[in-house]
Parts: structure tokens; sequence; C-alpha cells
């Protein structure tokens, strides 16, 4: 144990989480080009920490304890070598300090550590995606000291946080006389640059300018004898002040926008577009909703942090009020501000207030109106955001029935039109495309993009040049149950039974289908007899080119894919037996019907079992697949 300086107890020395100290080693090893962003971060905290204790304050007064005016400062000193910010938010307790300081509890940790890859710079992309916070000070400190007090507690509670970053920390109960935290940063050799007033404020005012809260450095003058710039005793603001949506949208640049969003998002890359509203009427309030242009790490996480923040006339209320928007939306960040809602509003009040619901639907109408101006005047950015949160978006079809048709428009699949795996063709093209006398809207859904593109079921599309959407998402079963029809077009399924082919054929044809129909009966019957249990029914199809046989079910059950997905998550679903179609022009369908006895019954299993093969099934007797496959081969 070692006796920190003017410390009441002894220190206690511990050891950071081993997360930390990776993270620790990262950030100093791969933002050093970026290290400036140490200041935006501690201001960032220290900003929050004011928001905290004002909300607190709401219901106990008296932790403000007759200093009311919040506020950030920031000062520097050349000879020690020193930076400190200080505030006077709500402050940490010592277990605050030891919890929050020494460890990382936050969703998409173990995510993030997973997709760290060793190089540099797509390190610090994702470090910077992951929120670099407090520890961001140990890029340019080889010690940071934290003293801090919680606001309700006494001077003689206060609490000093020490490290070197390297592995471990101390901390100690200390006197101090005022509320809130400071962090104190021992500058590294060579990061002598931030020991300057003119510097410092210009890394705040890129930074901090929409920051609500004043930022504060001591006044600087002129001294002709030293021939210096000398500090005074007077706190002078560094920036506008203001709550940056509050201020009108001609006086905002795109910068402050950006710096706002990298603020309250934790981010480090600007967003992708943003949308800014002053709403009045029945309920008042004001919007400022940012589309990020990643998906954060916690993106799937069921309790990962939402990003709208709740503010009540100014004053901060709660992070992660999630019912400020849609599920399906949980990736837009942002600050909504209710003139409304009372001060003292609770999670419980929100989900039954009319006020919340009122802006929930208003807030979920805008970021829309923000996607369709997106996709429609600026493509390639509406393709970047359909890559990283398309899959979330698809989510809406089954909960926002009332913004349904908005939302079907917004969707973008991969199509045989395209043949690429990439998801750009929307509904509106497809429709656009039809051809004459069509009037549904075909997909298939399987469990990967060359699945679906591969599928025999597409062979009949291909030949006539029917445009076929291909779906792969996990999501997109989920979402057709609810998505039945675009513009008045049915969607339907082409690995579907019931599926109407009587569009795709001319007169000619039609006739042809229905002769060889009726040639195949005797070979239909008996592939029916030697399959038995394994089949629904055996059939005669027109929508197979190349391949000799395929299976579907029919158009009322569940489809194939979608009940292996089902067995995967463990849930129950009903069996259905398969459908097998046969190809009549097909020259393996014309040699299995001169086979006689086992051998037939031996080429029918093998027909069946390489349907359900091209389909994605799994066999249920592989070997025994093999087995026949080489003997025939052979034979
Ligand atoms: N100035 C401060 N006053 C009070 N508490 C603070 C202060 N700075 C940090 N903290 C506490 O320490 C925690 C960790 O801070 P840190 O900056 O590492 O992460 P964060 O702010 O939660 O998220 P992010 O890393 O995304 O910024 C904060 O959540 C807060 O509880």
């Amino acid at each position: 144990m070692t006796q920190a300086e003017s410390t009441n107890t002894p220190s206690e020395t511990l050891g950071f989480q081993a997360e930390v100290k990776q993270l620790l080693h990262l950030m100093i090893h791969s933002l050093y080009s970026n290290k400036e962003i140490f200041l935006r971060e501690l201001v960032s905290n220290a900003s929050d920490a004011c928001d905290k204790l004002r909300f607190e304050a709401i219901d106990k007064p008296e932790l403000m304890q007759g200093d009311a005016e919040l506020r950030v400062r920031v000062e520097y000193d050349a000879q020690a070598r020193t930076i400190t910010i200080s505030d006077n938010g709500i402050g940490l307790s010592r277990d605050e300090a030891v919890a929050n300081l020494g460890t990382i509890a936050r969703s998409g940790t173990k995510e993030f550590f997973s997709r760290l890859t060793g190089d540099k710079q797509k390190d610090a992309h994702l470090i910077g995606q992951f929120g670099v916070g407090f520890y961001s000070s140990f890029i340019v400190a080889d010690k940071v000291t934290v003293r801090s007090r919680r606001a309700g507690l006494d001077a003689a509670e206060g609490v000093q946080w020490e490290s070197d970053g390297q592995g471990e920390f101390t901390v100690a109960q200390v006197e101090k006389a005022d509320r809130g935290t400071s962090v104190t940063l021992h500058l590294r050799e060579g990061d002598d640059e931030f020991l300057s007033g003119w510097k410092l404020r210009e890394v705040l005012r890129r930074y901090s300018d929409h920051i609500s809260l004043p930022v504060q450095m001591r006044k600087e003058e002129w001294d002709s004898e030293k021939s210096e710039q000398v500090k005074t005793d007077e706190w002078e603001t560094v920036n506008q002040a203001s709550a940056l949506w509050t201020r009108a949208k001609s006086e905002i640049t795109d910068e402050q926008y950006q710096e706002f969003y990298k603020h309250i998002a934790h981010d480090f890359s600007d967003p992708l577009a943003w949308t800014h509203n002053r709403v009045e009427g029945r309920s008042e309030y004001t919007q400022l909703l940012y589309v990020p242009k990643q998906a954060p790490m916690d993106l799937w996480d069921r309790d990962g942090r939402r990003g709208v923040k709740l503010y009540v006339k100014r004053v901060f209320i709660m992070d992660d009020a999630e019912q400020l928007l849609p599920n399906y939306l949980r990736f837009v960040r942002g600050v909504i501000d209710s003139a409304d809602l009372p001060l003292n509003v609770s999670r419980e009040i929100l989900q039954e207030s009319r006020d919340v619901k009122a802006i929930r639907e208003g807030s979920a109408k805008r970021v829309l109106s923000l996607l369709e101006d997106l996709a429609e005047n600026q493509a390639e950015q509406y393709a970047e955001f359909w890559e990283q949160f398309g899959q979330v978006v698809k989510e809406g079809t089954g909960e926002d029935p009332a913004n349904r048709e908005r939302i079907a428009k917004l969707l973008r699949f991969a199509s045989t039109h395209t043949e690429s795996p990439a998801q750009s063709v929307s509904l509106a093209d497809y429709v656009g495309r039809m051809k004459e006398g069509q009037d549904s809207i075909y997909y298939i859904t399987a469990e990967s993009y060359s699945a679906a593109a591969n599928s025999p079921q597409l062979e009949i599309f291909r030949k006539k040049g029917l445009e076929v959407l291909l779906m792969s998402d996990r999501v997109d079963e989920w979402m057709l149950s609810f998505l039945h029809e675009f513009e008045g077009k049915k969607l339907v399924s082409v690995a579907k039974g019931g599926l109407d082919l009587d569009e795709l054929a001319d007169e000619e044809e039609k006739k042809q289908q229905s002769e060889q129909a009726e040639s195949m009966k005797p070979l239909v019957e008996r592939l029916q007899k030697a399959l038995g249990e394994r089949v629904k029914e055996v059939r005669v199809t027109a929508r197979l080119v190349d391949s000799p046989a395929c299976v579907v079910v029919d158009a009322d059950e569940l489809s194939p894919h979608l009940r292996r997905m089902l067995q995967a998550a463990g849930q129950q679903a009903p069996e259905a037996k398969p459908i097998l179609e046969i190809n009549p022009g097909h020259a393996l369908v014309a040699r299995i019907d001169q086979a006689q006895d086992e051998a037939f019954d031996e080429w029918a299993r093998l027909l069946l079992d390489q349907a359900m093969l091209a389909e994605g099934a799994q066999l249920e007797d592989a070997a025994g697949f093999v087995k026949r496959m080489n003997k025939l081969l052979l034979g």
C-alpha cells in the first residue's frame, strides 16, 4: 500500500478489469494521431455529470447546496505539465469510482473485443464506434488523478482515484471542499502543445460548442513586461453554452450538428443524416434525431442501449427512454425535448403518457421522412444505410402497421434482375419492371443468397425473364408474415405449391403441359407408390427447366426455410411432408421411367433426396443417398 498525497486514509491498490487493460493499450496505440479527443470525452462526461445532478435535484433540491450554476472548467499548469477538467455535477462516491473507472460494464463489449483485428486503423475505427470515454485520458497522460465528491456527501467523504494506466489504480478517501469531479492529466513527454490557452480554447470550441453548459477557462491577458499571455483570476466562458437543439436551424452549422452527434452518440464518425424540428400543436416538443453511419455493437442485444435522450424543458431526464421511438428505429440517436411532460416523469409514466405516444408517432414519421429523402435523393448514402440497418427496418413491417406502406417503400432486396447479393431493388422498382399480364411480386426465401439464387424453382422464371426477389435475411420470413402485398400486387413465393403458373404460359404451352401431365400419369403413380409416406404428393410441374425435380410445400404451409429456423431456435414447427414436383422434359425423368422394380425405387429415392438437397434441407440418411448415387453411377 502506498500513501497518496493529501489523503485522509491509506490508499488501496486495485487492478483494472482485463478488458480495460486491453482497451487502454489499444487506445494509446491506435488513437494517438487523434489525441485531442480526450478533451471532448472529458468535457462530455463532465456535462453528463451536471445533467444527472440537475435531474436528481428536481426531487432533492438540497443536492445543489447553494451552488446551482452548473459549469465545466478547464485549467492548465504549464510548470506542472497538467490539465484539469472539473465540474460541479453529481460526482462519484468511492464505490462508484471503483466501479466506473476500473471496469467496462457496457453491452456490446464482448462483440467489440471479438471484432478487433490488430490492424491499427481498423481497430481505431472500432474503438471510436465502441466509445472511448474516460480512458481516452491515457492517450496524452501518463498519470491521471481524479478527485471527486458525490453530491449529498460530506467534504470528508471525497475520493481520490489515481492511475498510470498500466494495469492498476489506487483509491483513497480524501477531503474535498466542493461537490463534483476534477480530472487532472499529467501529460506525457511531447504533448506540450496542450499547455496553451489558445490551443485548449481552439479544441474546446470545436468539440464543445454545442454543450448547453458553460465551459470556462481562466481569462488571459497580454503582459507586456513579461511579453507573454498571463492568466487572470477571472473565468470566461469559451463555448456558446446554449443547448444546440434550442437554437434556430439557420444558426447551426453542419459541423456543430456533427459534433453534437458525437457527444450524444459517443461515436467517432459523423452521422449519415439528421432531422431537427420544433413540433407545435397538441403536444409541443423539439426533436433532433440522427441516423448513424454504422451500426452500434449492441444493435442486436436485447438490452442494448437506446439512443434517444429525453429532456423536459431543457432539463435532462433520462438516457435510454425506449418509449420515444419504436424498436425498429433503435439505431436512431438524438434528443427529444418536451415542453409538456412533468419534470418528475418516471419510466412508468412514460409508458402511459399520451404525450409520449404523440412524440413516438411524430418521431417515427420524421425518421421515415428522413430515410425517404435519403432513398430518393442520395441513393449511395441510402445503400450504405440499408447495408447497416436494413434488417432492423424490416422489423417495422410487423411492429408498425400504421406506417407499413411507407416502410415497404423503403425496403431493398437482392433480385434475379441484378444478380448480386447487394440488396438494392425496391418493390417499386420491381413493380415498374413487371411483365404484361403479371400481377404478382415473386420471391424466394432461403438460408443464403446463393441458395436462393441457385434454387431450381427459379428456372422457369429465368427462362421467361420474370424477376424474383431473393431473400435470405433471418428476419425476411417474419416480415413476409406481415407484408402480403405492395401497391395492390400480391407477394407470392415461388417455392410454394399453389403457385399459379398459368399467367406465365401462353395457350400453346398450356396445351402442351396438360398433354405431358396426362402422359406422365403412370410414372407419377409409380413414384408416389415408391416414395410412400415420404411425400405428400408427386406431380408434374412446368416450373423446372434444367433440374429434374424439386420439392415444394402447399401455399398455406410454413416454408421449409422457416421451419428450419424455428427448429434451430428450439421451437415446435408442425411437420409437413414435401410435394415432389417433376420436370416432364428432363432426361433423368425419362431414364427413371425405364427402370424396373428395385432399381426404380432407388431412382425415386435419389430424385427426392437431390430435390431436398437443392432446397437446402439436410438429408436424414445422407450416407444412404451417397451409396445409392454411387451404385447408380456405376450401374
Ligand atoms: N466527471 C464525471 N462525473 C461523474 N461521473 C463520471 C465523470 N466522468 C465519468 N464518470 C462516470 O464514469 C463512467 C464511465 O465513463 P466513461 O467515459 O468511461 O464511459 P461512458 O461515459 O459511460 O460511455 P462512453 O465511453 O461511451 O463515453 C460514466 O458512465 C460515469 O458514471
